[in-house]
């Protein structure tokens, strides 16, 4: 069933329409294409709902023909005389209604349900092999609202709202045909009272949308106070803000009620307006069909008829437009989505049986004239022609000031962005000579921030590699200096970390993320270093980590602290996108007027 979005309930967020023009369409039809492999189903389904929408149209056929037939009347149309003949004749249309319904409703669901999931699968695999520029512009509750909301109210359609408006339209369509039949006169009167009272409900409604509407957005803002407090806890203990933070919930949630109040007003009216309304024109049907009774001009069993195919069709029509507003909804949420699925993605291969390495990297790397600016801020040149070589097994220090553009080129180094000028190159091959698999398998970096997902320690490593042996990975964490406090946990490797889990210090983290590299056995490593200081044992742990992580392949040092480079091959330093010297420790320390020399003197100060 559709969620009621539109009934004021207030806790669901009411996504916003679109306009039906043909662009919508389009979008709508993109993701009907979903539905192509189940179309013999769906054709049944369909034929299923319009035979149960017209045993359904038979109903007050022949509930006023057994009044007439109990009258010994035979009312108009093609029913037999005989009250038992038509009783039984009820009742297996009521059997063949029933029948057909519980198949069309499963399959339209178990169709909905399979198209529904193709395109969330798709949506997602498109989303997560987007280039990161696509990320650069987007929040990442916008994008999870795609998954969740968008795709729920596809599915509110698909499942639905499309049958539901068919099925209304036979009904409207039958039931106002049946009801000239019986009566050209009432008819006639009904129809020239429904489309006055129609629109007035359809105005009315809107309102109280509206002020539904406004109801929800103040909510969601009052949950956005529960949320920044929450994130800022301790800011808020610290501040002593308590009281602040509880008055400002306060008003917002005193707001949310009257509004919600204000509505509920508007709602009863409403109800009444309806009860009035509807019920006013019944009496009033009943009542002039009575003087046709009594006029003989119509049967009781005809009255009766025509009174079920009016609340009948006066029930269609009040369906109507919410249908109407949940499809309008679906052509805006498919224009979400397809904007996701008409994105050009990187070529990564999805399979997981298809990734593996193709062309093997030695460890040499190449930086040849490489001109770039994040393609979100044209207007800055973050590298102004970065050139360097790193040879394979080399250790290259990368160090500059904050904003330098450091992290710029690990991020290109991975390929999460591409120069506007200039090259990479991969043991003197340009980058593009590969595929993005192939770098990626053979590149690795162990981040500032080591994220570790939800789930165990041995998960968390694994990751690296994916479908590595136990063995494996107790050895990766042994030479990451990190199996000495994972057993100390009594859960040991299946310890679940993460957001619910075990929280980790920032040295175990990143001793975990070493392990997560060791496992991985790439060409090239980089090592953003973390900038906020470990305490002495924990950083000797650490480093050894690191040490152990460098041998044999070509490492890339992003350096906050110079003591931790001294050793480097190469330290490359950095200003504003350009590098300014390059040499080793001693080489560079020779330079009097060197930035290296000048940084040194200060965190030697400093330290
Ligand atoms: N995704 C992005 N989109 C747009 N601009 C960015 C993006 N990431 C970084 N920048 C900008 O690029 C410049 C270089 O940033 P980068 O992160 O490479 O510097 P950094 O030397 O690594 O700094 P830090 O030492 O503080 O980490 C900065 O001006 C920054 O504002």
């Amino acid at each position: 069933m559709a969620r009621g979005r539109n009934s004021g309930n207030i806790s669901a967020p009411e996504l916003p329409k679109a306009k039906i023009n043909k662009e919508g369409i389009k979008n709508l039809r993109k993701l009907l294409t979903y539905i192509k492999p189940y179309r013999f189903k769906f054709a049944a389904a369909l034929l299923f709902l319009i035979l149960s929408s017209l045993t359904g149209l038979a109903f007050p056929k022949l509930l006023g023909g057994i009044i007439d037939a109990a009258k010994g009347e035979v009312s108009k149309g093609i029913l037999p005389s005989n009250l038992n003949t038509i009783g039984l004749i009820s009742f297996a249309i009521l059997f063949v209604q029933a029948f057909v319904s519980f198949f069309r409703v499963t399959w339209f669901v178990q169709i909905a349900e399979n198209a529904l999931a193709d395109i969330r699968r798709d949506t997602y695999f498109k989303l997560i092999t987007l280039p990161m520029n696509f990320f650069a512009n987007r929040r990442v509750g916008e994008l999870n609202s795609r998954i969740s909301a968008d795709l729920s109210q596809i599915q509110d359609v698909l499942t639905t709202s499309f049958a539901e408006i068919l099925r209304l339209l036979i009904i409207l369509v039958g039931g106002i045909s049946m009801m000239a039949i019986v009566s050209g006169k009432l008819a006639l009167i009904l129809l020239i009272i429904l489309p006055v009272i129609a629109p007035c409900a359809i105005f009315f409604g809107r309102f109280i949308r509206k002020i539904s509407r406004q109801a929800q957005d103040q909510l969601a803002e009052s949950n956005t106070i529960v949320e920044e407090t929450l994130q800022g806890i301790a800011n808020v203990k610290a501040f002593v803000n308590e009281a602040f933070e509880a008055g400002r919930y306060n008003k917002s949630i005193r707001k949310v009620a009257s509004l919600a109040i204000k509505g509920a007003k508007f709602r009863g009216l409403f109800a009444s307006f309806i009860v009035f309304c509807l019920f006013g024109v019944i009496v009033g049907v009943i009542w002039y069909g009575a003087h046709l009774v009594s006029l003989k001009e119509l049967k009781v069993g005809e009255l009766t008829e025509f009174v079920l195919y009016a609340i009948l069709v006066s029930g269609t029509l009040a369906g109507l437009p919410e249908q109407y507003a949940n499809i309008q909804r679906a052509v805006g949420s498919s224009e979400r989505v397809v904007e996701i699925l008409n994105e050009q993605g990187e070529t990564i291969n999805i399979g997981e049986t298809e990734n593996y390495i193709t062309q093997n990297i030695k460890g040499n790397l190449t930086f040849r004239d490489v001109k770039f600016h994040y393609p979100s801020r044209p207007e800055i040149d973050v590298l102004k022609g970065i050139s360097f070589e790193a040879s394979a097994g080399q250790k290259v220090a990368i160090v500059g000031p904050s904003g330098s553009g450091k992290s710029t080129m690990a991020a290109l180094i991975l390929q999460f962005y591409h120069p506007q000028s200039g090259q990479l190159l991969f043991d003197d091959k340009p980058a593009c000579d590969y595929s993005l698999t192939d770098i990626r398998n053979q590149v690795a970096i162990v981040p500032q921030d080591v994220m570790l997902f939800g789930g165990t320690i041995r998960e968390n490593i694994a990751y690296g590699k994916l479908g590595s042996n136990d063995d494996d990975i107790i050895q990766a964490a042994k030479r990451a200096n990190a199996d000495s406090f994972i057993t100390t946990f009594p859960e040991g490797y299946d310890t679940v970390v993460g957001e619910r889990g075990v929280k980790l210090s920032g040295g175990q983290r990143q001793r975990i993320a070493i392990a997560r590299a060791l496992l991985k056995n790439p060409s090239i490593l980089i090592l953003d270093e973390a900038t906020s200081s470990l305490d002495s044992e924990s950083e000797r742990l650490v480093q050894e980590a690191l040490e152990e992580l460098m041998k044999n392949r070509t490492s890339i040092i992003i350096a906050h602290r110079l003591s931790t480079i001294r050793e480097a091959d190469k330290i490359i330093v950095l200003e504003k996108g350009v590098i300014l010297e390059s040499g080793n420790h001693n080489e560079l320390l020779k330079n009097e007027q060197g930035l290296y020399r000048y940084l040194s003197g200060l965190q030697f100060e400093l330290g």
